[in-house]
């Protein structure tokens, strides 16, 4: 169990953001919300696509102006004083904000003497990121010819270099192969454990929330559903086995008559083909399903029981529930 987290870093205040969009129509990305931050946490911040996670990110960086609400960065309002906040914090933004006229070395140089680092301090801080992101041959290449996983490399690369006290991550494993999403990783959790660093970090892969996490925040149409550790969270789902079932083709009829067998808990859809059924006695629920699925001439694909993850509770409270039709 990781130790609880308990200095407040950043409080945010019935934070809104409402955006115009082209029809004049307003559109609430983000509806009122409030949290805090601790100083050495890693919080994760959890939502379908569209859901206001950039938006907010956006606005806890001083790069957005909230519509409504406060956020209190070290004591001080971000709005009072943005440079203090902005000079404290490190970036992964969602798309490539780097600069491609500057080779890469150069966007890390510059980068950190714009944060106060001496030149030759920043020239030997790059130089190991750079070996470490596995960019040392194209240190001297200019980033407009860097492939997309290249960029995200050196994005990362960029927001640590000046060893911020926050580190926002908006999807920075999207586009990273495997080998890459544990260096990156591997460099996160030093800065933790190092320098007590906390992150904030968006991400539709939920083994890495799962496996870092302090704490889970799950957002939904611009509202915080739940918040709490990844144990608080898997109470909130209806059991903690599930049966993860595929068909050739999802049928509705199928997931209803499913939803009303006595020993099932609940049931969410995943996608076209899959859904989870909550169980307690799942032996005799597996055999229930299998039945059905022959009695109704339906394909089965694969059936699997497993422990409720983080993947699950996501989907059980960010998805419309068959249930509740
Ligand atoms: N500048 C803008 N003007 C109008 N609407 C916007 C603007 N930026 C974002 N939106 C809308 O606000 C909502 C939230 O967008 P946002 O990018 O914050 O979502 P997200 O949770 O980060 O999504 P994703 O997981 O797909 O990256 C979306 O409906 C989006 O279309």
């Amino acid at each position: 169990m990781k130790e609880k987290k308990t200095e407040v870093i950043l409080e945010v205040k019935n934070l809104k953001k409402v955006y115009m969009k082209n029809d004049g129509e307003p559109h609430v990305a983000v509806n009122g919300i409030s949290f805090e931050l601790m100083k050495g946490e890693i919080f994760s911040f959890l939502g379908p696509n569209g859901a206001g996670k950039s938006t907010t990110i956006n606005m806890l960086t001083a790069q957005l102006t909230p519509t409504d609400g406060e956020i209190v960065f070290q004591g001080q309002s971000l709005k009072d004083n943005p440079i203090f906040a902005k000079s404290k914090v490190g970036v992964v933004a969602q798309h490539n904000n780097l600069d491609r006229g500057l080779t890469a070395r150069e966007n890390l140089i510059y980068h950190g003497q714009y944060f106060g680092m001496s030149e030759g301090d920043a020239a030997k801080k790059a130089d190991e990121l750079l070996a470490s992101f596995g960019l040392t041959d194209w240190g001297n290449d200019y980033v407009k010819s860097f492939s997309g996983g290249m960029a995200q490399r050196l994005k990362i690369a960029r927001a640590i270099m000046h060893q911020p006290e926050i580190l926002f991550l908006d999807e920075p494993t999207t586009g990273l192969d495997p080998a890459y999403r544990e260096i990156l990783w591997q460099h996160v959790l030093k800065l933790n454990k190092e320098y007590n660093t906390t992150v904030f970090l968006t991400t539709h892969y939920m083994e890495e929330p799962e496996r870092f996490s302090d704490r889970v925040a799950i957002y939904n149409k611009g509202a915080i559903k739940t918040l709490g550790t990844v144990e608080e969270l898997r109470k909130k789902v209806p059991s903690q086995t599930i049966i993860t079932i595929v068909l050739d083709a999802l049928n509705e009829d199928v997931v209803k008559e499913v939803k009303s067998q006595a020993d099932v808990k609940d049931v969410s859809v995943k996608d076209e083909k899959t859904f989870v059924v909550y169980v307690d006695n799942s032996q005799k629920v597996i055999n229930e399903l299998l039945a059905l699925i022959d009695k109704k001439g339906l394909t089965l694909e694969s059936i699997n029981l497993s422990a409720t993850t983080l993947d699950d509770i996501f989907i059980h409270l960010t998805t419309n529930d068959i249930k509740n039709d």
